[in-house]
C-alpha cells in the first residue's frame, strides 16, 4: 500500500479530465411543472383541489399517517428526524394531465442529469404533507427498485414558507425553495440522484404538499451511454503508458456518486460518472485493457493523542470527531483495496478483494481529502497506544491490461477465483473445436495465475472446506504436465490441506509414474516450522500416498516411485522430535495417530515389509504419542479387514502388531483393580522440602483421612502444585485461622477411580480388537 500524500497523480492528463467532467456535472435539476391542477382525489375524502380550501388541510392530515424514515434495514417513525405526514399511492389518485406533466418533467430531468430520457420512468411513491413545523433531516433515499437512480419531488401549489429542499453532492450544495409552489401559483419539481444527501428545512407557515416519485431506469439494449466514437487520444495514451509501466497495478478512477452493489453497471452510473466511465471504457479498450466496476475501501490507521496528552509527535493535526479534539499522529497502516466486482454490464464477478496502490488512484477529490464513512478512536488501553481508525468508501472504474487479467484478480484472494476457473474449465467441453485451443490456453493462464498466488493452508486449520479443494480436479481436466508440476511445487511450499487423494494417482497415470517424482518427494520431505521444530507429515499427504501405493500395476516406474516415496515418508514419520513433549490431553487422535493407517496401508500395498516393521517399532516405542485408545486399536480395526480384502489374509507384520497389542491388553485386564483397604495412598511426591515431606507422610499413613499442613502462601501454592503434578489422591481447602493459615487435605479414591476407568477401557479395546484366525 503506497502513500499518496504530497504526490500528484501519476497521470495528470487523467486527473484533469476527471476534474473537468466533475465540474460540468449536474446532480439536481428543478423547474416549473405546467399542469396547475393535479386532480388529487383522496380515499375517504374525495377530490382535494389545491390550493387547499379552508379546513381541507385538517381533513387531509387526518387521512394520513406519520411518515417513517429508513435506518439501515429498518423503517422508524421519529419526529426528531422527520416530521411529515404521508399517504401511500393506493390511498389517492391523480389526474391524467398531471401524470403527463410529470412524465415531461422526467424527460427534462433525464437530460439535465445525463440519463437516457427514453428509459427513465417516474414511479409514484408517496404523497407528503408538511404542516407548520414539518421537516426532514439530512438523509439519502434508499433504492426502492433495482434500477432506481434518482428521486423526483413535485410540490403542489399551496402557500407555505420555509420547507426548502437542500441537496448535496460532495462539497457542492443546492437549495430549492419550490418558488411557484410556495406562492401557490404553480407546481414545481426537483429531481436529484438517489445517493445525494438531502434535507427539507422546517416549514414555518402554511402547508407544503409534495408528491414523491422514484426515477427508475428501464433496462435498455445495453447502449453504452455517451460512448465517444473515437476515444480521446490523450486518454488512450495516458492509460497505455501507465499500464506499460505498471502492468499489475490496477488504475483506479474514483466515481463521484455512491453506488450500491446493484447500481454498479455502466448503464446505471450517474451524471459525470457516466461520461467518465464511458470515456475510460472506450480508451481502455484501445489500450488493450479490461474495465471493471468495484467498491474501493481505504482503511487508515494513525496513532492519535487526546488533547491533554503531551507526548505526541509526528504529524500533528487537530481533528474534531464526535465533538472530541484529538491530534492525529503518524500513520500506522494504510490499506487500499477494491472488492464487489462487476463488469460494465453489471454482471457480478466472483473474484475477491484486490489490493490497490494509492498512486494509481485518479480522483476529482484527492484521496487524502476523501470524507471518512466511519471513524473509530481507541483511547489508551495499556498495551497499545491510542489509535484512530478511519474507513473510506468509493465506487470506482478499474482498469488493467487484458493480458495481465488473471494475475491481477488472483493476487488478492485466489480461493475466491477458483469457482470461476472451474466453470471456465467446464465450459471447454461445450466450446466448438475451432475455439477450444484458445479457450484452453485461457484456462491455463488462469491456472498458472492461481498457482502463483496460491494461499497458505495449514493442516490443523483444515476445518470446513475451501473453494481451493475443487481446484485439483479442474486442473487435471486441462491435461497439462507443467501446470500440474507447478501446482505440486507450490503445495510443497505453502499448502498442506488441499486434498489430493485421487489427484496425484490420476496425474501419474496420465503423465507417467516418473513424471512428478521430484515434486512428490518435495511434498513429503522433512521440514521445520518457523521455530525450527519438525512438522508432522500432513494427513493429506499420507492420503494420496496410500492411493498411489494402492495402484495395481506392474509398471517398473511405479515400483521405483513408490519405493522412493515410502522411504522418504517413513524417514520423516519416524523422526524423533527434539522438543519436549508435554502431557497430552487424551480425548482425540493426534494428526500422527490419524494418519497412521494411511501410512501403513501404503507400505503394505507397496510391499515395503521392512519399512512397515520400522513404523510399528516406532509406534510401540512411543506409547504416549500413539495411544492404544486413539492410535493403535483404531488403526488395527481399520487395517486388519483391509488387509484381508486386499491380500486374502492378514499381512504378517500387521499380524505381529495385532498380537502384541492383544497381549498388552490381556495383561492389563488380567485382574480388576481393587479398592484401597485403608487410607494409605501412593506417596509419590518427589520434592524433599519440609512441606512435601509432610505431604508424603500423610499420603502413606493408613490411618489418616484428613491432614493439616500449616504453611505460608508460597509454600501452600508449592504443595498444591505438587499434588496436581503427581495427581495425588487428595482434595484441598484453606482454613483461614491462626498464623500461618492451614492447608487442609482430604483423601480421595482418585487413583483407584482412574484405574477402574482404565481397566474398563482396556476391556472394551480388547473386545473391539479384530480377531485373527
Ligand atoms: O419533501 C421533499 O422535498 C423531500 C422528501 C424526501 O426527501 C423523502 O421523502 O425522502
Ligand atoms: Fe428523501
Amino acid at each position: 500500500m503506497g502513500k499518496s500524500r504530497g504526490k500528484s497523480s501519476p497521470v495528470p492528463a487523467l486527473a484533469a479530465a476527471v476534474h473537468a467532467a466533475a465540474r460540468s456535472a449536474k446532480f439536481v435539476v428543478d423547474g416549473a411543472l405546467p399542469a396547475a391542477d393535479p386532480g388529487l382525489v383522496v380515499e375517504g375524502i374525495g377530490p382535494v383541489p389545491v390550493p387547499l380550501r379552508r379546513g381541507a388541510a385538517k381533513a387531509l392530515v387526518a387521512a394520513c399517517h406519520a411518515a417513517p424514515y429508513g435506518k439501515g434495514t429498518q423503517t422508524l417513525v421519529d419526529d426528531r428526524v422527520r416530521k411529515t405526514f404521508e399517504l401511500d399511492p393506493a390511498q389517492f389518485s391523480l389526474g391524467a394531465g398531471w401524470t403527463a406533466a410529470v412524465a415531461d418533467a422526467t424527460r427534462t430531468a433525464a437530460q439535465a442529469l445525463g440519463l437516457p430520457a427514453d428509459r427513465l420512468e417516474a414511479r409514484l411513491y408517496k404523497l407528503l404533507v408538511y404542516e407548520k413545523g414539518g421537516f426532514f433531516l439530512p438523509h439519502r433515499d434508499s433504492e426502492k427498485h433495482d434500477r432506481m437512480v434518482a428521486s423526483l419531488i413535485a410540490v403542489l401549489p399551496n402557500p407555505f414558507e420555509g420547507g426548502t429542499l437542500v441537496v448535496r453532492h460532495g462539497p457542492a450544495e443546492e437549495k430549492i425553495p419550490f418558488r411557484d409552489a410556495a406562492s401557490g401559483t404553480g407546481a414545481w419539481f426537483a429531481a436529484f440522484y438517489a445517493d445525494c444527501e438531502h434535507e427539507v428545512a422546517r416549514v414555518t407557515a402554511g402547508v407544503r404538499i409534495a408528491l414523491a416519485y422514484n426515477l427508475v431506469l428501464a433496462p435498455g439494449a445495453a447502449v453504452r451511454p455517451a460512448t465517444p466514437a473515437a476515444p480521446a487520444d490523450a486518454l488512450v495514451e495516458a492509460i497505455g503508458s501507465w499500464v506499460a509501466r505498471h502492468p499489475t497495478k490496477p488504475l483506479v478512477f474514483a466515481l463521484d456518486h455512491h453506488y450500491t452493489q446493484r447500481g454498479l453497471s455502466l448503464d446505471l452510473l450517474k451524471g459525470a460518472d457516466r461520461t467518465l466511465a464511458a470515456g475510460v471504457a472506450a480508451a481502455a479498450g484501445h489500450a488493450g485493457c479490461l474495465v471493471h466496476l468495484a467498491q474501493v475501501s481505504r482503511h487508515l490507521t494513525n496513532s492519535a493523542f487526546d488533547e491533554y496528552d503531551r507526548y505526541g509527535y509526528g504529524d500533528r493535526r487537530t481533528r474534531l470527531q464526535g465533538g472530541q479534539q484529538i491530534r492525529v499522529g503518524e500513520e500506522i497502516e494504510d490499506e487500499l483495496y477494491a472488492e464487489e466486482w462487476a463488469d460494465l454490464d453489471g454482471k457480478k464477478q466472483s473474484w475477491g478483494a484486490v489490493a490497490l496502490d494509492s498512486v494509481a488512484v485518479v480522483s476529482a477529490t484527492p484521496l487524502d481529502d476523501w470524507k471518512p464513512t466511519a471513524e473509530e478512536y481507541e483511547g489508551y488501553t495499556g498495551n497499545a497506544g491510542n489509535t484512530l481508525d478511519r474507513w473510506y468508501h468509493r465506487s470506482a472504474v478499474v482498469v488493467w491490461p487484458r493480458d495481465r487479467h488473471y494475475d491481477v484478480v488472483t493476487r488478492g484472494h485466489a480461493a475466491a477465483c477458483v469457482p470461476q476457473f472451474r466453470s471456465m474449465v467446464k465450459g471447454l467441453s461445450k466450446t466448438p473445436k475451432a475455439k477450444r485451443d484458445a479457450a484452453r490456453g485461457e484456462c491455463l493462464r488462469f491456472a498458472r495465475a492461481l498457482v502463483a498466488n496460491w494461499p497458505h493452508r495449514y493442516a490443523h486449520f483444515r476445518e470446513g472446506t475451501s473453494p481451493c479443494d475443487q481446484f485439483p480436479a479442474a486442473l487435471l481436466a486441462l491435461h497439462d504436465r507443467d501446470a500440474v508440476a507447478a501446482f505440486l511445487t507450490v503445495l510443497a511450499e505453502r499448502d498442506e490441506a488441499t486434498p489430493l487423494k485421487t489427484f496425484v494417482a490420476a496425474a501419474c497415470r496420465e503423465f507417467g509414474w516418473d513424471a512428478f517424482e521430484r515434486e512428490l518427494k518435495l511434498l513429503i520431505s522433512p521440514r521445520a516450522d518457523q521455530y525450527g521444530h519438525r512438522r508432522d507429515l500432513a494427513p493429506r499427504d499420507l492420503e494420496w500416498l496410500a492411493e498411489v501405493c494402492g495402484e495395481t500395476t506392474h509398471d517398473p516406474e511405479w515400483r521405483l516411485l513408490v519405493g522412493e516415496l515410502c522411504r522418504v515418508a517413513v524417514g520423516r514419520f519416524c523422526e524423533r522430535d527434539a522438543r519436549p513433549r508435554w502431557g497430552r490431553d487424551c480425548t482425540t487422535a493426534t494428526a500422527a495417530e490419524k494418519s497412521l493407517p494411511d501410512l501403513l496401508r501404503a507400505l503394505a500395498a507397496a510391499g515395503r515389509d521392512d519399512d512397515f516393521a520400522r513404523v510399528i517399532r516406532y509406534v510401540r516405542e512411543s506409547p504416549s504419542d500413539f495411544t492404544l485408545d486413539y492410535g493403535q486399536v483404531p488403526a488395527l480395526k481399520e487395517l486388519v479387514p483391509w488387509s484381508r480384502e486386499r491380500f486374502g489374509s492378514v499381512y504378517p507384520p500387521l499380524r505381529a502388531w495385532l498380537d502384541a497389542v492383544r497381549a498388552e491388553l490381556e495383561r492389563a485386564t488380567a485382574a480388576e483393580p481393587t479398592p484401597p483397604a485403608d487410607w494409605a495412598r501412593p506417596a509419590t511426591v518427589e520434592c524433599r522440602c519440609n512441606f512435601c515431606t509432610q505431604l508424603n507422610t500423610f499420603l502413606a499413613d493408613p490411618a489418616a483421612g484428613v491432614g493439616r499442613i500449616p504453611a505460608g502462601e508460597d509454600s501452600r501454592r508449592h504443595v498444591i502444585q505438587q499434588v496436581e503434578r503427581h495427581r495425588s489422591d487428595v482434595t484441598h481447602r484453606l482454613e483461614r485461622t491462626g498464623r500461618p493459615y492451614t492447608l487442609v487435605l482430604t483423601k480421595t479414591t482418585g487413583s483407584y477411580d482412574r484405574a477402574v476407568q482404565r481397566y474398563k477401557t482396556d476391556c472394551r479395546l480388547l473386545r473391539e480388537l479384530p480377531s485373527a484366525p
